[in-house]
């Protein structure tokens, strides 16, 4: 049976999870939890298995053994049901927008609400305008993709994303794909969702100043393994371990 989701009981939960790509180990026995409501941002040297633990919760990658709940519900292992029910708590914003360039801003974020949650177009339509109010983009309803900045197109997709509730919002390097001048205003939208919604957040991100202000946990990888974590004045003041104060003067 799911367990309802309580401050004290996790919402995300790994435990013992290990995943390799051929003869290299990326996620080493991993444990973790992340608590209803926290916005958490992963940092770690590059291929430290970040992206590779938003894409597990993404059903997007299989784990080589371990346990992954969402909710109480299974991911991995788990019946197809139990997987599709964890799935649907989870969106995802990846680094390049991936939006559907053919259809209209309105109909990037209704098509799935209608399609895979049985919405009614008129009320997948409503909820889309109020998400397109909160990104700034209200006006651009019958815009198409190519129409936008970067910097837009990316809104879009962060309202995509809400459009099917999701509990959990995977933030995969939102920024890192565009022009210096338009970061700050995906970042500014996000700080407002973090502020203004209970949605619990996972974000692997360079954006350490973003990561400082939105972030209530920091947990670092290194070798497939969180080394340590705590609030970010601790981390990026503190750090007790040799590798932390590595990466982070190396990227601060
Ligand atoms: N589909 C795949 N096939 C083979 N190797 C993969 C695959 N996906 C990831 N890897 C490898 O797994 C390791 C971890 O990758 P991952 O993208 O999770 O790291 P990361 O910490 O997010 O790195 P970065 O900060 O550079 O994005 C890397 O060595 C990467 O090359």
């Amino acid at each position: 049976m799911p367990v309802p989701a309580d401050s004290d009981s996790p919402l995300i939960t790994f435990d013992n999870v290990t995943k390799r790509f051929g003869s290299t180990t990326v996620l080493d026995d991993l444990c973790f939890s992340v608590r209803p409501g926290r916005h958490v941002t992963l940092i770690g040297p590059s291929g430290s298995g970040k992206t590779t633990i938003l894409r597990l919760l993404m059903t997007l990658e299989t784990p080589d053994s371990g346990t992954i709940q969402v909710n109480g519900d299974r991911l991995f292992p788990a019946a197809e049901r139990e997987r599709r029910e964890a799935r649907k708590k989870i969106g995802m914003v990846f680094q390049q927008f991936n939006l559907f360039p053919n259809m209209s801003v309105l109909r990037n974020i209704t098509e799935a609400p209608v399609r895979v949650l049985g919405l009614s177009p008129d009320e997948a339509e409503a909820r889309a305008k109020e998400l397109l109010d909160l990104v700034g983009l209200a006006d651009r309803t019958d815009a198409k993709p190519a129409q936008l900045s970067g910097g837009q197109q990316q809104r879009v997709a962060i309202a995509r994303a809400l459009a099917m509730r999701p509990q959990v919002l995977l933030l995969d390097e939102v920024t890192s794909a565009l022009d210096p001048e338009l970061v700050a205003g995906v970042l500014d939208v996000l700080r407002d969702i973090a502020t203004t919604t209970d949605i619990t957040m996972l974000c692997v991100t360079h954006e350490m100043n973003f990561a400082r202000d939105i972030s209530d946990e920091v947990m670092m990888f290194d070798s497939g393994k969180v080394i340590e974590s705590g609030p970010p004045e601790k981390i990026f003041a503190e750090p007790s371990h040799e590798r932390t104060r590595e990466f982070l003067g190396a990227v601060l």
